[in-house]
């Protein structure tokens, strides 16, 4: 039974290693500054990035969303920077997501870094995703079962949650920890609830009505943000979605 679970992870880790370097290869440039995500699959992204840097000689401006990102993009030797210096809009973002759909709807946060993803990713001329085929979905919880992430400031934690729940419907839970005690949090302070829905939304209209609850600092519903979607298949190919 492991050893079949291995070959999956495996071939997953193959499918979104091909999306990655296919995502780089087609929008990297010399003197671009780019937004970089977080998660597992950034590190192909980074590995990619670095190569095509170090091989043709080329100057990147690299932005984490993350503190991992951040770490990623120092110790890959890339050239750090922060987006208060930045006095225009990144030539691309480049990023992961726990889910994504046939209109290019992403749900993100599933590694709790939604905040500075959806900030630095929304700063980009172009917001690219890379993913393995697990992560396509027809319709939004299909595939992702860990619930719609919620940034939230902590003391309005168990408020936020009552909201959602008698408003929407579902449970939103405060995620826990797994390296210690206690509740998850951000690199921004915060707290994660994980909203399990039990109904199909209007996720716009939704994400709009979660913005207006105070307390709610942002959500994981990435709508309608996304340019175009690398999507690494088990058998190496690679399909590329963009909205029709
Ligand atoms: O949104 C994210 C982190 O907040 C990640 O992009 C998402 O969790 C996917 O990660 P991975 O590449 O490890 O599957």
């Amino acid at each position: 039974m492991n050893s079949v679970h291995n070959s999956v992870d495996n071939k997953k880790d193959i499918a979104r290693k091909q999306a990655a370097y296919a995502a780089v290869e087609e929008h990297l440039l010399n003197c671009q500054t780019i937004g970089v995500g977080s998660g597992q699959t950034m590190v192909h992204v980074i590995d990619r990035i670095a190569e095509l840097i170090r091989q043709r000689g080329w100057s990147v401006r690299c932005i984490p969303t993350s503190y991992q990102a951040k770490q990623l993009i120092l110790e890959r030797g890339l050239r750090l920077f922060e987006l208060e210096h930045c006095d225009e809009e990144l030539d691309w973002s480049v990023d992961s997501a726990d889910e994504v759909d046939s209109e290019l709807n992403l749900i993100k946060g599933g590694g709790g870094c939604l905040l500075q993803e959806k900030i630095v990713d929304t700063a980009a001329h172009t917001l690219v995703i890379v993913c393995d085929e697990s992560k396509y979905s027809v319709q939004f919880g299909h595939k992702w079962k860990g619930g719609i992430p919620l940034e939230v400031v902590p003391m309005a934690w168990s408020l936020v949650k009552r909201r959602v729940e008698c408003q929407f419907g579902g449970s939103a839970l405060l995620r826990e920890s797994l390296g210690k005690l206690g509740p998850v949090v951000t690199d921004n302070g915060n707290f994660i609830l994980d909203w399990h829905f039990d109904q199909q939304h209007n996720w716009e209209e939704v994400d709009f009505q979660l913005h207006q609850m105070p307390g709610v600092i942002e959500t994981g519903l990435f709508i309608q943000l996304a340019s175009k979607i690398y999507v690494g298949n088990m058998d190496g190919s690679v399909n590329r979605l963009v909205l029709k």
